[in-house]
This record gives C-alpha cells, structure tokens and sequence, in this order.
C-alpha cells in the first residue's frame, strides 16, 4: 500500500429526498490498499459506492480519483474517468441473455476501439484470471453456479485493466468455503496487480481475509477507520458488537 490516495471523498452529503444518507463524509483509500466497507443494513455502503462512481450524485461535496475531481462528471468525460474502475455489484448484474465472454466484452466494445478477436482473447483471459475455465465463457449467466456468476462478475469488472476495483459485496450468498475461494482471489489479485479495492461487506470472514483497512459507516459519516486490531479497541458500540461478538471473534482467531 502506498501513501498515494487513490480514493478521496471530502464533505460528501447525498441525500433521497428528504432522507439524508450522508452528511460532511470524509474518507481516503489508499493506492493499492483492500479498504472495506461495513455498517449497518442501511447505512449508505452501497450508495457511497454509488456516489463515487457517479451513479449517484452528491448534494455536496468532493470525490477525487488520483487527484481528480470526479464529482458529478457526465457523458464522455464520465465515459473517461469510468475506465478508472471496474465495478462488480451485489447480485452480479450480468446481462442474463449474453454469455459470459460476451459479458466480458461489453466494457470493451463500450470503451476500447479493439478488433473482435482481440476483444475475444481479452475476454478469455480475464475469465481464467477470475479462475474459471475458458470454456465457462460460452455459457450464459443461469447456467453458472452463485459462486461461478460471482467469478464471470469479476472478469467483467476487470475486463478494461481499471486500477480500482469496486465489490459491493462480493460473498454474499456464497457458502463459506466458495466465499474463502473468492477473498483469495480477491486478494491474490489485487496483490499481483497492485490493485486499490474498495469493497463492500457484512462478511467478518473476508474482512480479517483480505482487508488492509477497514472504515465503518455509521451516523451518515465514517464513524473510524483503522486495520482489525485498531477497530477491536474501538469504543463505539456498534464496532465492539460487530468485532467482540462470536463471529468477530472467531474470524479474529482464525487469522492469528
Ligand atoms: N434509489 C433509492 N431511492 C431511495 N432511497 C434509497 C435508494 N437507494 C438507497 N436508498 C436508501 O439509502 C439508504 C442507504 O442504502 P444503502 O443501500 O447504501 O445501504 P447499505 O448500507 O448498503 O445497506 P445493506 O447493508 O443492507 O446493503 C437506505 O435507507 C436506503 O433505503
């Protein structure tokens, strides 16, 4: 991880309606760093995640990507800065009537001016990155188990080579060892990658797996950030349920 900020958010209030989610929301992700997101149901994970990417606009405040003001850009300029990420969101969101190569070449042929054989050997590479066999790329998203869906997910993400990689809760639905396979995916390739992950979860287990940090949302702000053992000593009593009850404490004694 280096000092550089990957990800800076300054100020950030959004807002349903009347319905504030978030309100003066500062938070920094560090280049190459796993930084996850946890909170309770309801907190505004994934709507900060949506805010950064500009799925969302903020009534206030700055989001900066490697020094640039990202904050509500439309059109080509977020065509532009949208190649800064790759998104894989809660349910996978695969176009269900393509198969899963031609799920992974859909970033592609929106953004990059590649051949299509080019396109197909992109595609089928970053199929195997995610671990699944070439031949999955020939099936459609209902043919594939939760755990494959997730894997077909991911190569999409990556299909443009983004520096950042946002997972809006990667395991969700997965059984705890097809959810293990995912955190070591994850963080294998964020390491070969140098990856900067920003990642979404209610999953103690990938937390202590691969996270570098943590921040926890809560009362519309980040209510700290810090690694595990940094968190444990935190007095908020939200963060000591989460971290001191059976779960938190048997995902803290299996990574000892
Ligand atoms: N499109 C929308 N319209 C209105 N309100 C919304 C919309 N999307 C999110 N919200 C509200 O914003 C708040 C934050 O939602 P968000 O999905 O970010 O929570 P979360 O922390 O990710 O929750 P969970 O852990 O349950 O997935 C919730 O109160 C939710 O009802």
């Amino acid at each position: 991880m280096s000092e550089r900020v990957a990800i800076r958010v300054r100020g950030l209030k959004t807002a349903y309606g009347s319905h504030v989610v978030h309100e003066n929301l500062d938070l920094d992700v560090c280049e190459g760093e796993i930084m996850g997101i946890i909170g309770p149901s309801g907190c505004g994970k994934s709507v900060l995640l949506r805010a950064i990417v500009g799925l969302k606009t903020p009534a206030a405040g700055e989001v900066e990507v490697f020094g640039e003001d990202v904050t509500g850009v439309e059109g080509d300029e977020l065509s532009r800065v949208q190649q800064f990420w790759g998104i894989m969101f809660q349910d996978g969101a695969l176009f269900s009537n393509l198969t899963v190569r031609e799920n992974v070449i859909a970033p592609l042929k929106e953004h990059a001016n590649l051949s299509r054989p080019f396109m197909r050997q992109l595609a089928d590479m970053k199929i195997r990155m995610s671990g699944l066999e070439t031949s999955a790329g020939d099936k459609y998203p209902s043919d594939l188990s939760g755990g494959m869906r997730k894997r077909a997910a991911l190569a999409r993400a990556m299909a443009l080579d983004p520096p950042i990689l946002f997972l809006d809760e990667p395991t969700a639905g997965l059984d705890p060892i097809t959810a293990a396979g995912f955190d070591k995916l994850v963080r294998d390739l964020q390491r070969s990658l140098h990856l900067t992950v920003f990642l979404v979860t209610h999953d103690v287990d990938t937390l202590a797996a691969t996270c570098d940090r943590i921040a926890v949302l809560g009362d519309r702000k980040v209510l700290a950030v810090g690694t595990m053992d940094e968190l444990r000593k935190e007095e908020h009593p939200w963060i000591r349920d989460y971290f001191g009850g059976p779960r938190g404490r048997a995902a803290a004694a299996g990574v000892e």
